[in-house]
């Protein structure tokens, strides 16, 4: 499994009483798709956080990769998630000063043993496949049209070949039409590079992408009790 999660429980340092998240049993296989479906405020962006290892759970077992994340330290959370994990954010969180060789340059910082030969080719070879331009390759990342913003976002994802990518509504300020070339063009990338995908949105409507998808309050107690 790429994914197990046992009676995970979670609540925010400062409303320790609000239990958001409290996950019995669920698991996710290597290489699924897997789409998490929920409203506002019901828990995915706090999944995702559990699942990346930026929070840590309150209870429970929560293992990526067969490793425990819950009896990491907080160091070796980071340098796992360097390592092992991807994440395409709901605005891309580009920076936005920096081209798109320098922005993915940066996210294959944080992993260099994965880079021992020659990083520049690697992003070149990616940029390649996602249909960025050399020319468009050296512009500052707001001089890029959206949907060249979006596949940026997913080289940076993909650079340090993680094994897991998770996604966080990225679709969420795409008009029709960039939402769908971007899903499919996701998609096709997870499946060339064997990724393990965990993908969340609100927007019922992408889940036909998905080989599994999964309401969130089917798998979270907490959301009965709220
Ligand atoms: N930093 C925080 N401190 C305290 N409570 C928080 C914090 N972040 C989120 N919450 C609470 O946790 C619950 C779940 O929030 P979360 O952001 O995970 O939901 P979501 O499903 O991702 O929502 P959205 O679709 O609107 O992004 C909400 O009740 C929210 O108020």
């Amino acid at each position: 499994m790429t994914i197990s999660l046992s009676n995970v429980r979670y609540a925010y340092p400062d409303s320790p009483d609000n239990i958001v998240l409290d996950i019995p049993q669920w698991s996710v296989a290597a290489k699924e798709q897997f789409f998490v479906h929920g409203p506002s405020g019901s828990g995915k962006s706090t999944l995702l956080n559990l699942l990346s290892g930026m929070a840590k759970p309150l209870g429970g077992e929560l293992s990526i990769l067969d490793q425990r994340l819950d009896t990491m330290s907080p160091q070796q959370r980071d340098k796992f998630r360097a390592n092992h994990i991807g994440y395409v954010f709901q605005q891309f969180n580009l920076i936005p000063y920096l081209n798109a060789v320098e922005n993915i340059e940066l996210a294959a910082h944080f992993s260099p043993q994965k880079h021992v030969a020659g990083l520049a080719q690697e992003i070149a070879a990616l940029l390649s496949e996602l249909n960025i331009s050399e020319v468009d390759r050296q512009k500052p990342t707001t001089h890029l049209s959206v949907g060249q913003q979006q596949r940026v976002a997913i080289a940076r994802a993909l650079i340090n070949k993680p094994e897991l990518l998770i996604a966080d509504e990225p679709t969420s300020s795409l008009d029709e039409q960039n939402r769908d070339s971007f899903m499919a063009l996701l998609m096709t990338m997870v499946t060339e590079h064997n990724t393990t995908l965990v993908f969340v949105s609100h927007d019922m409507s992408l889940s036909r992408y998905f080989s599994r998808t999964e309401e969130l309050s089917n798998i979270n107690r907490a959301v009965e009790a709220a």
